[in-house]
């Protein structure tokens, strides 16, 4: 039985390792439909068949994503970890959506809330997550230290991350104003 996707506000975790799950106590949970009003898309996919699923064929189709390719995020396997993880978890944005399919292992995304609050998204298999253009998120490993994510994109891919402050870019404010009444 595949669990539901779950997200919680933060805790402050400035000088603590960024890969514990920082909840508030009382833990405050935010909500699928809290995610959509911030532009935060998810689907639960069966990660087992992801060469062939038509599941997902079919999300591709509809969404455009016509380039993937397939990362994994591990000591031994990726290149310059220590470094790439420091980036990830810097506070940043992209000209485009964030695409990501987690194909084994877990992470976390953080996503601020239009109050600037940070939430925090736990990732396992089979989690498909999209990210607007124009949020403040950020990425880390849990605890676990490893996942493998499918990356997809429409058309060529733009990997480039603008770190805050990144507010005088038209699609940042394209997105704040979309946040306006929802
Ligand atoms: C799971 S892919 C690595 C993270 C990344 O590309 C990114 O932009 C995080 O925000
Ligand atoms: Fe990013």
């Amino acid at each position: 039985m595949a669990t539901a996707l779950e997200a919680w506000y933060m805790d402050s975790c400035d000088e603590e390792d960024q890969r514990k799950p920082h909840r508030l106590n009382p833990n405050r949970p935010v909500s699928l439909d809290d995610l959509k009003k911030l532009g935060v898309f998810h689907w639960k996919l069966n990660a087992d068949i992801y060469e062939t699923d038509p599941e997902l064929e079919q999300i591709r189709k509809d969404q455009g994503y016509s380039y993937m390719d397939i990362i994994s995020i591990h000591k031994d396997t990726l290149p310059n970890y220590e470094e790439k993880l420091k980036m990830f978890f810097e506070e940043h944005l992209h000209l485009d959506d964030e695409i990501r399919y987690i194909l084994d292992g877990h992470a976390y995304f953080d996503v601020r809330d239009k109050e600037d609050r940070w939430i925090r998204i736990a990732m396992s298999k089979g989690d498909l997550i999209t990210l607007p253009a124009g949020i403040y998120h950020r990425f880390t490993l849990d605890e676990n230290n490893y996942t493998k994510a499918m990356r997809l994109f429409v058309g060529e891919p733009v990997w480039k991350a603008y770190n805050r402050p990144a507010d005088d870019f038209d699609v940042r404010q394209k997105y704040t104003a979309s946040l306006q009444g929802s």
